[in-house]
């Protein structure tokens, strides 16, 4: 009979939250989800939607076929050297801490382990992640399968070589940020023009869905779509000529290439 996979997450934070909550609107079973973490103080969420909770990081290896390290990138180490003894050929360890290269990760577990980076982002707790994974040396085609069944609900998953993962890290995992940022500047904005907070805050997050969902399934170039907006003389040239000089675009490419190089600063530690 068809067995299910068994998942676990050691750490209890906000990303393996995302990637389960991500999970359960699949095929996945909270029954068949284990998480790890040393205080309870995050674990109501996960027991609310019927995912089983322990203090055990042991206890969750021991239980699950695919093992998720969610914690922050400086405890890797030491969770990996905790539980590296519980680690067999037959598990999946899946780490998303950034900036951790996968030759620190297979470093620390046993010889020949199943090893592969991803790099999620907060998106994935309403299914519309963007993830980005590498495979490590002892991680086959066959394995990336198995990660993907269990992240397509996620949202957007793509496979690339190690070297995108910190540039991933800089667009998308922290590029989310970036968007809440100009989302805030947005409502601020209608704010100092005079109208309600709340209602700007509404509607620059509409805002924000609308222009990514129509921007991802146009397929178009955000140029194109930038255009399409446009009429000459009117107010929405006026308003990006007022953001060129601002710098905007200069300032973000250099948060995608600061972050980018936090990642890769944050895995030479
Ligand atoms: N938050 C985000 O948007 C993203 C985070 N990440 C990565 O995900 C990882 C986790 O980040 P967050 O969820 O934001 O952090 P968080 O601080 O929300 O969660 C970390 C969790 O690890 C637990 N923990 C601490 N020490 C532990 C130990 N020894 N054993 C087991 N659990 C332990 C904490 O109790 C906490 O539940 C980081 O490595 C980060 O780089 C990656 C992409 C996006
Ligand atoms: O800020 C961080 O380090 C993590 C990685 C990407 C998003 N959050």
């Amino acid at each position: 009979m068809y067995k299910p996979l068994r998942i676990g997450f050691i750490g209890a934070g906000n990303m393996a939250f995302g990637i389960a909550k991500g999970m359960l609107s699949g095929n996945v079973l909270p029954v068949n989800i284990k998480v790890s973490a040393p205080s309870s103080r995050n674990m109501k969420r996960f027991q609310e939607v019927g995912i089983s909770v322990t203090h055990s990081n042991a206890e969750v290896v021991c239980g699950s076929d695919v093992v998720f390290v969610a914690v922050k990138p400086h405890l890797v180490r030491l969770v990996l050297s905790e539980i590296s003894q519980y680690v067999t050929k037959k598990h999946i360890v899946v780490s998303v801490a950034a900036g951790v290269t996968l030759s620190v990760l297979e470093e620390l577990l046993p010889e020949n382990s199943i090893v592969i980076r991803l790099m999620p982002n907060l998106p994935c707790l309403v299914q519309e992640g963007a993830l980005l994974f590498t495979r490590g040396a002892n991680a086959k085609q066959e394995h990336g399968d198995v990660l993907r069944s269990l992240l397509h609900c996620c949202g957007l998953v793509e496979e690339g070589p190690e070297a995108w993962i910190d540039i991933h890290t800089g667009l998308s995992g922290s590029g989310v940020a970036f968007v809440y940022l100009f989302a805030e500047a947005l409502a601020e904005g209608a704010v100092k023009m005079g109208m309600p907070s709340s209602l700007a805050h509404s509607i620059a997050s509409q805002t924000v869905l609308g222009a990514g969902r129509l921007l991802r399934d146009s397929g178009k170039h955000p140029a194109q779509l930038r255009s399409e907006v446009c009429t000459p003389g009117g107010t929405t040239i006026y308003g990006l000529h007022t953001l060129e000089q601002g710098g905007l675009r200069a300032s973000v490419m250099s948060a995608v290439e600061s972050a980018t190089e936090r990642a890769r600063e944050l895995g030479s530690k």
